[in-house]
């Protein structure tokens, strides 16, 4: 199980300041949406360029323009993307090719997808499927909470509002990936939220009681 740290709503100058401050505790960097959509794809090579040994992941959310999104993240020095799972098929297949001739990896968010639309999506088993709790979500209250039961995916990663406190939730579904923003990004001291978050999972890992 990996840490994928979520960088949302701060300068890219703060981004990379809580990167330094995580970094030995984290081990894949997300330049959030929030970052994207403010400061255009230099937020994404700027931090790859400031951590060039980190995988990082561009939160795109492409929903369509499927090649153009893919290509300017991946030149831009993303290692993977994401894609909404709920987009048409041909902008899902169109990220894969695009990942695929560059050597590059797709996350689908699953946000707001339904059972049937899930069960086309399991076709895509090389994509990192990320079950997503959405911000609107945590912050309204009404649907604070992963679903139950582990999705039969190959490779599965979690969002969405997860905390030192839920960390025994979501590695009960074993996920891939573990991705965590504000518990991090917004602790008043983040490297202790970030070794903090880094020790419960290892210790999950190792069989013991967090
Ligand atoms: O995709 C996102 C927001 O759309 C975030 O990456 C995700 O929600 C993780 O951040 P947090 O832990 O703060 O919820």
């Amino acid at each position: 199980m990996k840490i994928q740290l979520a960088l949302d709503r701060m300068t890219i100058p703060e981004a990379i300041e809580t990167v330094k401050e995580a970094e030995h505790y984290i081990d894949l960097i997300e330049v959030g949406t929030s970052l994207i959509k403010e400061f255009g794809v230099d937020s994404i090579s700027e931090i790859k360029k400031e951590f060039p040994l980190k995988p990082v992941l561009a939160d795109m959310k492409t929903f369509d323009n499927a090649a153009y999104e893919f290509t300017i993240a991946f030149d831009a020095g993303a290692d993977m993307a994401t894609v909404m799972g709920a987009a048409p098929l041909v902008t899902i297949e169109t990220c894969l090719q695009v990942a695929e001739e560059k050597r590059k990896e797709v996350m689908i968010d699953l946000l707001n997808v339904t059972p049937e639309q899930m069960k086309r999506l399991l076709t895509y088993q090389s994509a990192v499927f990320c079950e997503h709790v959405s911000k609107d979500e945590q912050e309204s209250g009404s649907k604070t909470k992963q679903n139950k039961g582990r999705l039969p995916v190959d490779r599965l990663a979690l969002a969405g509002g997860i905390a030192f406190s839920s960390l025994p939730l979501a590695a009960d579904k074993d996920p891939e990936i573990i991705i965590v923003g504000s518990a991090i990004t917004k602790a008043e001291n983040i490297q202790e939220a970030a070794k903090q978050i880094y020790t419960a999972l290892q210790t999950i890992k190792t069989g013991e009681n967090v």
